[in-house]
């Protein structure tokens, strides 16, 4: 029996992302807070993150292939996650502002069967992004849109933040969320078929 494969998540990208794949999936947002103790790494951190959310998740099935996921920026040895409010995004994007920064992806796939974890698989990817000088106006008027409220870095590289990403050296799905090559091979290190039967066209 093939296993539901349920993504941990409540974030809409991910979720347009999976989606986009036509693979069948359901939704289940995991609730755990993203507190880790010590001073991970950026890609310790959005791995221990990505596993905390896909096992909390995992520990609810009985059949299922869990997906968590994580993603921060990185600028110059800080690690930014979600803005805490208006001014904070104000002060992110200040500080994005003209430089290259990493974007942190972590992916978890969990495998549970008979109500038991089988099998973990855990791995990241970074992705370079360059953002243009953003003036006060810019900035201002950029978080008065709400978009970067809810995302990593203050920004959404797939909507109005696109304005001001100059080049990206990697993957771009990795930036909005979940690096679908990276979830592509670890579907396949579970065994689990993502391209599916096409029907065969009439001779
Ligand atoms: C950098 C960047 C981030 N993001 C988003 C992806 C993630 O949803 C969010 C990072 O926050 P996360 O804490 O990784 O995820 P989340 O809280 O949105 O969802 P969940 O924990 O339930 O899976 O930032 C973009 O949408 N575009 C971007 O360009």
């Amino acid at each position: 029996m093939q296993p539901e494969l349920v993504l941990a998540s409540g974030s809409p990208r991910r979720k347009e992302l999976l989606r986009s794949l036509g693979v069948p999936f359901s939704v289940h947002p995991s609730s755990v807070t993203e507190e880790v103790p010590g001073s991970p790494s950026p890609g310790e951190l959005v791995e221990i993150l990505a596993a905390k959310k896909a096992l909390a998740v995992a520990h609810t099935k009985r059949y299922a292939v869990v997906i968590g996921s994580d993603t921060v920026v990185s600028l110059e040895g800080d690690i930014l996650g979600k803005p805490a409010n208006h001014a904070d995004a104000v002060r992110i994007l200040e500080r994005l502002s003209g430089q290259a920064h990493q974007v942190y992806t972590g992916i978890t796939l969990v495998e549970v069967n008979e109500g038991k974890v089988r099998r973990r698989l855990i791995d990241h990817r970074v992705t370079e992004v360059m953002v243009r000088n953003m003036d006060r106006a810019e900035i201002e008027w950029y978080v008065s849109t709400g978009e970067p409220m809810d995302k990593a870095g203050a920004y959404g590289l797939q909507g109005i933040g696109s304005l001001w990403v100059d080049w990206i050296d990697g993957c771009y799905t990795n930036v909005v969320g979940m690096s679908l090559p990276l979830l592509y091979d670890m579907l396949k290190k579970m065994d689990y078929p993502v391209l599916y039967p096409l029907p065969t066209p009439e001779q």
